[in-house]
Order: C-alpha cells, then structure tokens, then sequence
C-alpha cells in the first residue's frame, strides 16, 4: 500500500474564530502550514491545541472563518469527508475486536471484506512493525504496540494529512525513539502533511521541521523549529519551556 501520487497539501486557518460556549473565551486561529511539513503543536496546557484538533477534523463547527486543506474548504465538511486521519492519545481501539479488525475501521466497509482490503491491513502492520499481529487482541499488547495499531489504521485511511495527539505520551524513552522514527518514516514515504501535539521539545527537534506555538486561544508562532527555538522575544514560550 502506498499513497504515493498523492500530493501533500498546504493547511490554511483564515481567520477561524471559535468559541465552545457563549460566554467562553474566544478562541482566533490564523495560521498557513507549509505542504509536506511535518509540524510539532506545543504551547501551555488548556491553550487550545486539541480544539484547533478537532476544528481541522471537523469535531467542532468555527463561528467564523475557513479551514482550507490544499484548495479544497473544508469547514463544513464532515468529519468522514474530510482528507484526514487522527491518532488520538487514547488510541480508541475496540478492545472486542482483534488488531485485524480495529484496523480494518480505517477501511470502507466493503473493502475490508476483499483480499485486497484484508492484504492492506496486513501491510499496514508490517509497516508499523507489528507484521502478524492480526488475530492479536488489544488487551494484549503493550500501550506501545497500542499506539502502532492506531497508526495502522490511520495509514489504511490513507488520507494525505495525519494529525497525532500526543502520540509519545505512554511511551518510554526507547520506546519513544521507535516512534518517533515510525511516524517521521511513515510521513515521508506517503508524502503526508502531519501535525504532532507534543509538550517535550526533544520530540520537536528530533523529527519535526516546524513548530506551531499556542496560547491562550491564538496561534503566537509558526515557523521552523530552529528559529523557534532561538526566540527569547515570546515570554510565554520561554516559560513553557523552563528556560526563563
Ligand atoms: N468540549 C469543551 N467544552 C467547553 N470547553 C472546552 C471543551 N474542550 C476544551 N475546552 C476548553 O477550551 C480550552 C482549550 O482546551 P484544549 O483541550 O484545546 O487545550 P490543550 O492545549 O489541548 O490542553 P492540554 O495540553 O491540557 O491537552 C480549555 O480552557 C478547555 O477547558
């Protein structure tokens, strides 16, 4: 399986306002990511990174703006419609269903029934490094191996952007190092434009070319992740970082 072919596409908020409920603060996102970057989302907790998540997945509506992947506006695109995979911190696998199975969610419902489909979802895990996993249950696989499945089933999505919510969090530091090679492999060979919520710079330096810096509901930086970390003039991020 591969998405090659596939173009990565550029991700625009223009002037995207949101706000959860009347009297909450107002959230502002404007930001141009790059195609083909793969991008580290940092900033303070409760500053907005899952919400600006779940507007470019379509689990929130903004009150304003536009959400753009490529050419295409996708803000009033369902979730489904949208040319997005998300990997969730809690990886969300079924754990009734074996690894195959789980998978096999990332598919069309008729597709997974084919041998094509069912050739794909044994790819896909040979990709992640977990090639004859299948009959596997998730009760029975370490929070790593948890995380490479989820992986899996993104990859079979095979959609051109590929958003990862804190996907070293329950990781060790070896375990962390795997993962960190997996996702910067799987985003060069599908040519994927990736966004990575992280809160540990180590992650940023090591695999990610730019940093989107949040705070407070606003998008305060984005740009390489050199230059930001050369930043002494941003207050807020230097607390962040520990480094004031
Ligand atoms: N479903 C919701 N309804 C109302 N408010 C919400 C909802 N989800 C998040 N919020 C609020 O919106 C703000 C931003 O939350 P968000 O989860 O986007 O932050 P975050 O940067 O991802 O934080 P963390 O690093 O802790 O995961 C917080 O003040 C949070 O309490």
């Amino acid at each position: 399986m591969s998405m090659s072919g596939m173009t990565s596409p550029a991700i625009e908020f223009d002037d995207v306002r949101f706000r959860y409920d009347r009297g909450a603060p107002e959230m502002a996102f404007d930001a141009m990511i790059p195609a083909g970057s793969i991008t580290a989302v940092m900033g303070p907790s409760g500053s907005g990174k899952s919400t600006l998540f779940a507007l470019l997945a379509g689990f929130e509506q903004p009150q304003r703006g536009e959400i753009r992947i490529g050419t295409i506006d996708i803000t009033r695109l369902a979730p489904a419609e949208r040319p997005i995979s998300v990997v969730f911190q809690d990886n969300n696998l079924f754990a009734h269903l074996d690894v195959a199975a789980n998978i096999a969610l990332g598919q069309g419902a008729r597709e997974a029934k084919t041998t094509a489909g069912k050739e794909q979802v044994s790819d896909a895990l040979a990709r992640v490094g977990l090639g004859g996993f299948e009959r596997r249950r998730p009760a029975s696989l370490s929070g790593g191996e948890r995380q490479r499945v989820a992986m899996a089933r993104a990859l079979v999505r095979a959609k051109p952007v590929l958003l990862l919510d804190e996907p070293f969090a329950a990781l060790g530091p070896g375990l962390r190092e795997d993962m960190r090679a997996l996702i910067a492999n799987l985003h060069v060979q599908n040519a994927l434009t990736t966004l990575i919520i992280t809160h540990q710079p180590e992650d940023s330096r090591a695999i990610c070319d730019r940093i989107l810096y949040v705070e407070q509901g606003s998008i305060r930086a984005n740009e390489p992740t050199e230059s930001m970390f050369r930043r002494a003039d941003l207050a807020g991020w230097r607390d962040y970082l520990g480094t004031n």
